[in-house]
């Protein structure tokens, strides 16, 4: 079921620089579709009728301010935690009815902070080996298969240079890419990633942003929490915009990228232009709204 991945590598030098300059380029059949998902943590609610639709093949970006429930979102389409209502279909499936292995095929989750027990102790090979797990058989074990997956997402986010480093000792940058090749190595059909370009440099952010369009245009279905609005407005073909848990804007950067919207969610006065190439929106800031 799991569709193969090929993972370009980003960082070769032939590699051709993407074409993001087509917003109207859009992917067709439906893969992720949410409604009226809801979700409370004790008395408090974090999502509140909840839809989303992002189509296959397509870089969906999720944004918003801090606190407005990205990570939950993003932790309820990975199966991390359950809706207390509604409804989530990957490729018209019903992710409810899907077992935990099943879903750990299908769907990937790249986090910040993915050290847990898991991880303790380990080389970053033997990390993103973690990702082959749920393609592993009862009696587990390594195949050729797998190692070439390993070595091939490792290679897909430049991170071969540290590929014997214990993770625990690495950079917050060289971490995060790391995680996303643990997460590439799962070959899912629809990745999320939760601020996959926090603590990278300025190039290894493109990097991955181009990386993430390349396994796109593969027919990867992707969904990235993201803070940097610039980022999004480039790279993404669908942006849902959450505040205090719910969505007030989804739809493509240049018709959801608007002043009125970084005032109005984020209390920012900012100059939103078009590309003069791309057409795509550009963000100047200007400082923080009155009131
Ligand atoms: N483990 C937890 N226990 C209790 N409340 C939590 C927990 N995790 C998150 N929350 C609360 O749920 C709400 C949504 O948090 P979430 O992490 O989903 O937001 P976010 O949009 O990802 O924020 P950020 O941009 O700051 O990462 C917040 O009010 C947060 O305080």
């Amino acid at each position: 079921m799991s569709g193969e991945i090929r993972i370009a590598d980003a960082t070769s030098a032939d590699a051709t620089p993407l074409d993001v300059s087509s917003p109207d380029a859009r992917p067709e059949a439906s893969a992720l579709d949410l409604a009226h998902v809801r979700f409370a943590r004790r008395d408090r609610l974090v999502l509140e009728e909840v839809g989303l639709e992002l189509p296959r093949g397509a870089v969906g970006a999720l944004v918003g301010p801090n606190g407005a429930g990205k990570s939950t979102l993003l932790h309820l389409v990975a199966g991390i935690e359950s809706p207390d209502s509604g409804t989530a279909h990957l490729l018209g499936e019903d992710l409810a009815t899907l077992r935990r292995r099943e879903r750990a095929r299908r769907i990937a989750l790249a986090e910040q902070e993915a050290r847990d027990a898991r991880t303790q102790g380990l080389r970053v090979r033997d990390v993103v080996a973690l990702g082959r797990i749920p393609h592993q058989g009862a009696w587990g074990g390594e195949r050729d298969a797998d190692r070439e997956v390993v070595a091939r997402s490792l290679e897909a986010v430049g991170a071969e240079a540290f590929t014997d480093r214990p993770y625990d000792e690495l950079s917050g940058g060289e971490r995060q890419r790391v995680n996303l090749a643990r997460a590439l190595a799962q070959e899912p059909e629809l990745l999320l990633l939760d601020e996959p370009t926090n603590h990278l440099d300025v190039r290894a952010q493109l990097v991955t942003l181009e990386l993430l369009r390349r396994l796109a245009a593969d027919g990867l279905t992707v969904l990235a929490a993201l803070h940097d609005l610039g980022l999004a407005a480039s790279y993404a073909d669908h942006v849902v915009v959450l505040a205090e848990g719910a969505v007030v804007a989804a739809g493509a950067p240049d018709e959801v990228i608007t002043a009125t919207l970084l005032r109005d969610v984020w209390g920012v006065e900012a100059e939103v232009e078009r590309h003069p190439r791309t057409g795509r929106p550009v963000v100047h800031y200007l400082g923080i709204a009155p009131g």
